[in-house]
C-alpha cells in the first residue's frame, strides 16, 4: 500500500510527519512521551480524529517502555488514566482519543481486579493494546474504502466513471493509512471508477489544499483543486455524483460533526440532489450523546484566518470567528454514513 505514513512506530521509537511543512517539506519529528504527543496535536503538527487518537495512544506506549516496573497495579493504573485524560483535553471535538482512553482505563482497572496478574506484566498488556491501534485503524480504513466504494457505484447506478467531491483531508495524513473518506476514494481509484476528484481547499488550516491534494498527486489520482466557494458552481459545472467527508463525532442519532464547511456542502448537495457520504471508523460514533447539539466544538487561534504563515492578510483589528469544525444533520447525509463494519442510514446507528 503505496501510501504516505503520517505515523511512525516501530518498539517504541514514535514520529510524525510535521503537518505544518506539508506541501513544500517532508519533515518526520520526534515524540518522546506525552507532553510531546499534547503539543503536536494542539499545533496540529499532526491532525485527524484517528490520527490524533493513535499519536496520543502511542505516546503513552512510548512512555511506559521506558517506565521502571511500576510498585504496583494502582500507581500504574493512576499514571495510565492522568496521561490520557490530559491526552483527552489537547483538541475537544474528535471523539476518538477519548474513547481510545476511556478503553484503555478499563483496561487498566480490570487489570487492577486481575490478582493473576503482576504490575510489570500490566504494563506489557497496556502497552500492546496501545501500540496495536495503529494496525486496527489500517485494517478499518480498508474496510471503510471497500464498503464506501461498494455502495457509491451501486447508489450511482454502476456508471463508468464517477466525479466525487471531498473536504478537508481524510486520508494516511488523517490516520494510520489509507484514510477513511479518502480511503473510499482510494479504493473507487483502484476498481478504476473514478473520472475526477474534487478537493476543496479547506480554509484556514489549508488541509485539501496542502495535504488532500498532496495524496492525490502522490497516488496520480486524477484530481482538481476548488476554493470552497467554488462548490456550488463545480456541482453544477461538474455535475458531480457524490459528496463524501469524513467525521470527528457522529451522535447516536446520526448527525456528524466535521471540518467547517462541510455543513454547507451537505446543504449544497442536498439542493443539487447529489449523494453525500459520511465516512468513519465505527469507533467514530459517541453513543453517551443523543444529537449533534452536544457536541463540543473547537475554537481555532484568529491567526489562523488572518495570517499565512507570518505574512497577515487580514485587516489587524477585525474580529474573528474561527470555529474548526460544524454539524451536519443526519437528514442530509443521503449517501449514508461508511464504516469497516458496513453503511448505515442514520437511523440504523447502534452500539455493537
Ligand atoms: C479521518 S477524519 C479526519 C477529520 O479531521 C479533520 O479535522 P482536523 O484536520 O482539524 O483534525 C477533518 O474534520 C477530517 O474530516
Amino acid at each position: 500500500m503505496a501510501t504516505l505514513q503520517a505515523i511512525k512506530y516501530n518498539d517504541g521509537s514514535l514520529e510524525i510527519l510535521d503537518q505544518l511543512l506539508l506541501p513544500e517539506s517532508c519533515t518526520y519529528i520526534s515524540i518522546n512521551n506525552v507532553q510531546d504527543a499534547w503539543s503536536a496535536i494542539r499545533e496540529m503538527k499532526v491532525r485527524g480524529a484517528p490520527a490524533i487518537a493513535i499519536v496520543g495512544s502511542l505516546s503513552l506506549a512510548v512512555e511506559l517502555r521506558k517506565l521502571a516496573a511500576p510498585e504496583t497495579k494502582k500507581d500504574l493504573h493512576s499514571l495510565v488514566k492522568e496521561k490520557l485524560d490530559y491526552l483527552v483535553t489537547s483538541r475537544p471535538t474528535a471523539v476518538n482519543m477519548q474513547l481510545a482512553a476511556e478503553a484503555c482505563v478499563k483496561l487498566s482497572n480490570n487489570l487492577v481486579d486481575k490478582a493473576s496478574v503482576d504490575a510489570a506484566e500490566a504494563k506489557d498488556v497496556l502497552v500492546k493494546h496501545l501500540e496495536a491501534m495503529l494496525a486496527n485503524d489500517i485494517a478499518d480504513n480498508l474496510a471503510i474504502g471497500e464498503h464506501g466504494a461498494r455502495d457509491i457505484a451501486k447508489k450511482c447506478g454502476n456508471k463508468d466513471k464517477l466525479r466525487v467531491l471531498t473536504h478537508c483531508n481524510t486520508g494516511s495524513l488523517a490516520t494510520a493509512g489509507y484514510g477513511t473518506a479518502l480511503g473510499v476514494i482510494r479504493s473507487l481509484h483502484k476498481a478504476n471508477l473514478v473520472d475526477q476528484v474534487y478537493c476543496t481547499e479547506t480554509r484556514p488550516y489549508n488541509q485539501g489544499s496542502r495535504l488532500t491534494a498532496f495524496e492525490l498527486v502522490y497516488e496520480k489520482i486524477p484530481a482538481t483543486l476548488i476554493c470552497d466557494d467554488m462548490a456550488a458552481a463545480a456541482m453544477k459545472e461538474f455535475k458531480i455524483d457524490a459528496v463524501i467527508v469524513g467525521a470527528d463525532r457522529v451522535a447516536a442519532n446520526g448527525d456528524t460533526a466535521n471540518k467547517i464547511g462541510t455543513y454547507q456542502l451537505a446543504v449544497l448537495a442536498k439542493s443539487h440532489n447529489i449523494l453525500f457520504y459520511v465516512a468513519a471508523p465505527f469507533s467514530s460514533i459517541d453513543f453517551q450523546i443523543p444529537t449533534g447539539q452536544s457536541i463540543p466544538i473547537e475554537e481555532r487561534p484568529h491567526s489562523e484566518m488572518t495570517h499565512t504563515g507570518s505574512i497577515r492578510t487580514a485587516a489587524a483589528g477585525i474580529h474573528c470567528w474561527n470555529p474548526g469544525f460544524d454539524v451536519t444533520p443526519a437528514e442530509l447525509i443521503t449517501g449514508g454514513i461508511v464504516t469497516e463494519k458496513g453503511v448505515f442510514k442514520s437511523d440504523q446507528l447502534v452500539p455493537v
